[in-house]
């Protein structure tokens, strides 16, 4: 199997495996994600997708392998750190059910978002809070960032919505701008496309590209809805049953006769899906 290589490598994931008891849901995986670059995790329900995540960002910690973030020329190794510290590391990652503080304003969703920048500008201390300089500047700076976000994202004229008023796209949108307001050099993306129409979709992918091309990070993306896949991404990493079947460019995936395989079954006269094989070229010779 040829593997990708980016021209700039963020995150070096060496024979990831995760198993659960005797369910092994990452078997040995390894692959290299692109500073500036989209990649994409794909596989069928169950290959093992959302787990990669849950090792990344902390919430499981691996049972074998080596996951580095390469940040200012310093390799940070993930499999050692505690979520907090992945995320200071400059890890954001947002969930397959949306999970914003539906309570809050959409501002204040993204000013949550910065609480542990604003509270190391207090040095921790309610005197801090009350009279710092550098914590006004740093609070100022924490409304300017969620500004700058909320015009990104087309939300400026509802700043003051509560989030859970929100249509749901936008909803969607709110998420990402709130995990880009922690200033991460990783953004993972869990499903973001679900739920969303297609002009919801096609503003999603917009976003997604902007990002990449304007901050200069690097986004995973965990999709089940090929034609934001196949559409955006510079690089895909396909799983089955936890192991990886295919890594390289959307082009060289669509025509792997191992990929078909995984989305098609081993039946032959089984029908794809329609929106997978209008993606995948609808076959092997297709493209
Ligand atoms: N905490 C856990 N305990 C036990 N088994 C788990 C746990 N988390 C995931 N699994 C199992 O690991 C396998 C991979 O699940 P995972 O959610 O990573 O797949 P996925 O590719 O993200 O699927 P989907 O596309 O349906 O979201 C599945 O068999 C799942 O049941």
């Amino acid at each position: 199997m040829s593997e990708y290589r980016p021209s700039e490598p963020l995150l070096t994931v060496e024979h990831l495996t995760m198993r659960f008891g005797g369910l092994v849901a990452v078997n040995d995986l390894s692959f290299v994600a692109g500073k500036r670059e989209i990649t994409a995790i794909i596989g069928p329900n169950g290959a093992g997708k959302t787990t990669v995540f849950n090792c990344l960002t902390g919430f499981y910690r691996p049972s074998v392998g080596r996951l580095t973030l390469h940040r200012d020329g310093r390799p940070r190794y993930l499999e050692r750190m505690d979520g907090h510290k992945i995320a200071q590391a400059g890890v954001a990652r947002t969930f397959q059910n949306i999970r914003l503080f539906s309570g809050m304003s959409v501002l204040e969703n993204l000013i949550v978002a910065q609480h542990v920048r604003l509270m190391k500008a207090s040095r921790w201390t309610v005197g801090g809070l009350l009279g710092l300089p550098g914590y006004r500047r740093a609070e100022r700076e924490a409304v300017e960032l969620a500004r700058f976000w909320l015009d990104r994202i087309g939300l400026t004229a509802r700043a003051d919505w509560n989030a859970g008023s929100l249509p749901y796209g936008d909803q969607r949108r709110l998420e990402i701008a709130r995990a880009m307001c922690t200033r991460p050099v990783l953004l993972c993306l869990d499903e973001p496309a679900a739920g969303l129409n297609p002009k919801e979709s096609a503003e999603l992918n917009e976003l997604l590209l902007s990002i990449r091309d304007q901050e200069g990070i690097g986004i995973l993306l965990i999709e089940h809805d090929m034609s934001v896949v196949m559409e955006i991404s510079d690089h895909i990493v396909v799983l089955d049953y936890g192991r990886k079947i295919a890594d390289g460019t959307p082009d060289e995936v669509r025509r792997d006769p191992a990929v078909i395989r995984a989305y098609l079954g081993e039946e032959e006269d089984e029908a794809l899906p329609e929106e997978v094989a209008a993606d995948l070229g609808g076959g092997p010779a297709g493209g």
